[in-house]
């Protein structure tokens, strides 16, 4: 790690030369700043010669002048130093990209060199700023020492011992203090990774119920970032106590030691300088190197650490989300499965429950989208016993969708109860149901993975659920399931096709196609529901169109805030609105009406 520093400050000897050099302008007021307050008191204003106290402030005023040309002069020879550095650590990071995409085969991936990128500029920050306070402490301490000698030796006696004392407790202190800076650090990488692994993850963890889980892990991450926190915050209170003793004590001392330093023939003036060279200089240098060395050494050693060696994780991986290799499913060709989002949990999740049928009772069913809207379903009952084939119509914006987020478990009622196999429907564990939305979930993986991503499933299973759903066509044009698919590529009823089969391939036993085949023609449509009255369980199809209903074993008619629930022709009679929709639909006509 320590292999680019040293060369950045072996690569030109005479960059170093320059930086002493203004460093010893840039601490001219820390030489200079107690030998002229010491003289323009005791010399000067004291002694009734106010014309030689300001020509001594008029000494130190110049110092600063000097001080301040000398400073430019730093920033500018540290820059020197470290832009070398910086383009070697580039060069270092592009060289690494190039090699290892060219051993995986593809090119380099921008993220990554993004990434490194960002490191390298954190490693040139840190450098320069661990060179700026590293420097300054040593050109500062020695002017003081010079300083003090000239103005009243007996007083380093005071200073250095205290001055050492603090000075050497930081650098016992370090090690400690770097390995908690940086556990610390890693610590709030791991949680902002988590996050961000959560964040983007949303849906998956929302559609397999995993908020618990994830929201244990992330809480995990957190509670060890305060943890590390903690700890460092313990060892930092050495670092106040290094300061107290080098910066603080020394003036105690010079204070108390007054009477023996007058005693000795100092005046007034020269307590007066030494407490100034104290205060002035050594105090404040010793706070910067406190403080650079405990935060951008250890920051330069981290972004040192990513730079060379990528590979090397940041500390234990996050399990803030169940990884999709851990996934049970087998590819087709006995592939590893590709990483997909967060896998569906097996058995029923924390606080889930699994029902032993999915017999749904809904009881007093109140349902409204915020505490004052009207509500979207009022005192529903409605009983579908397992094995039933119930078809869901009515005009736009009656509800339908909300009975089925309802039966889901994805909403939860404002008054009343929907349970399913006894089982609160939002307490229900997600492998007993499934409910498929319009607009179908296909993510960026094969499409074995995609099919298998709710249940482990063998070949022959996969085959047997395409070739019934109507997949089987697709998944050939697509090159066999190892085909890498995702949402963009595929058609609206592609998409369709290949969540119809998943839910075919899941063990739920309550399925909610909830328009789930309106892309599909009218063919594919009868096709893919016949797939599932013939799988078993119950099956609830929130009809898109009236041929729905007419496969149905029952059909539901939501009317208002009122339901009507029979077979067709049974509702033909007793639903006006029932047979004003099949009223518009003339069965001969390819024409079908739309719900
Ligand atoms: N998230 C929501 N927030 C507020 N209102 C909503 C929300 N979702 C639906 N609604 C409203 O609730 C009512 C019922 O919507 P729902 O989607 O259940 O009807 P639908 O019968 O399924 O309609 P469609 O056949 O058009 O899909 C509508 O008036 C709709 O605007």
């Amino acid at each position: 790690m320590n292999r680019p520093v040293r060369r950045a400050l072996r690569r030109d000897p005479r960059l170093l030369v320059r930086l002493a050099a203004w460093s010893v302008a840039e601490t001219a007021p820390a030489l200079v700043v107690g030998l002229a307050v010491a003289r323009a008191i005791d010399d000067g204003f004291a002694a009734g010669r106010p014309g030689t106290g300001f020509a001594w402030l008029a000494v130190l005023a110049a110092a600063w002048l000097v001080g301040a040309a000398g400073a430019r002069q730093v920033v500018l020879a540290v820059a020197a130093i470290v832009e070398p550095f910086r383009e070697d650590l580039l060069g270092h990071v592009v060289e690494s990209a190039l090699d290892r995409a060219s051993a995986a085969g593809h090119g380099p991936g921008s993220a990554a060199v993004a990434r490194s990128n960002l490191q390298v500029e954190l490693a040139r920050d840190a450098f320069a700023s661990v060179i700026t306070v590293v420097r300054s402490f040593a050109f500062t301490v020695v002017s003081v020492v010079l300083g003090l000698g000239a103005l009243v030796p007996e007083v380093l006696v005071l200073v250095l011992p205290p001055f050492a004392a603090g000075v050497g407790l930081f650098l016992l202190s370090l090690p400690a203090m770097a390995r908690r800076q940086r556990e610390f650090l890693l610590a709030d990488e791991r949680t902002a990774g988590s996050l961000a692994a959560a964040v983007g993850a949303l849906r998956d963890v929302t559609a397999c119920a995993a908020e618990d889980r994830v929201a244990a892990s992330v809480g995990a991450r957190v509670a060890e970032q305060a943890a590390a926190g903690r700890s460092l915050a313990r060892v930092t209170a050495l670092r106040t106590l290094s300061l107290a003793v080098g910066g603080r004590l020394p003036v105690l001392l010079i204070l108390a030691g007054t009477p023996w330093l007058l005693s000795r023939g100092a005046g007034a003036g020269v307590v007066l300088g030494a407490l100034a060279y104290v205060t002035q200089s050594l105090a404040p240098a010793l706070g910067n190197l406190v403080q650079g060395l405990g935060i951008s050494g250890v920051r330069l050693r981290v972004s040192l650490d990513r730079i060379l060696r990528p590979d090397v994780p940041p500390g234990p991986a996050s399990p803030a989300l169940p990884a999709a290799a851990e996934r049970p499913t087998l590819s087709p060709e006995g592939h590893a499965p590709s990483p997909g989002p967060v896998a569906p949990p097996y058995g029923p999740a924390a606080g889930r429950v699994a029902a032993r049928n999915v017999r749904a009772e809904l009881r007093g069913v109140v349902f409204a989208y915020g505490p004052h809207a009207e509500p979207v379903i009022s005192g529903l009952d409605l009983s579908i016993p397992e094995g039933d084939h119930l078809a869901v119509v009515g005009p736009s914006g009656i509800g339908k969708s909300t009975l089925g987020a309802l039966l889901a478990g994805v909403l939860r009622p404002g008054a009343g109860r929907v349970e399913v196999g006894g089982v609160p429907a939002d307490r229900l564990d997600p492998a007993c149901r499934v409910l498929i939305p319009q607009e179908a979930y296909v993510f960026r993986g094969t499409l074995w993975d995609n099919l298998t991503y709710l249940a482990p499933a063998s070949r022959e299973e996969v085959d047997a659920a395409a070739r019934e759903v109507g997949l089987t066509a697709l998944a050939e044009r697509l090159g066999g399931y190892d085909a890498e698919v995702s949402s963009g590529a595929l058609s609206p009823a592609e998409r369709q096709l290949v969540a119809l089969t998943r839910a075919h391939l899941s063990p739920a036993r309550l399925v909610i196609l909830d328009e789930a085949t309106c892309h599909l023609d009218p063919a594919a449509e009868a096709r893919a529901e016949g797939a599932f009255a013939r799988r078993g369980g119950t099956l609830v199809v929130i009809a898109h169109r009236l041929t729905s209903a007419t496969r149905a074993r029952r059909i539901l008619v939501m009317d208002g805030t009122s339901v009507r629930l029979g077979g067709h022709s049974e509702l033909l009679a007793a639903s006006p609105l029932y047979a004003d929709l099949v009223g518009h639909w003339n069965p001969a006509t390819p024409q079908e009406p739309v719900l």
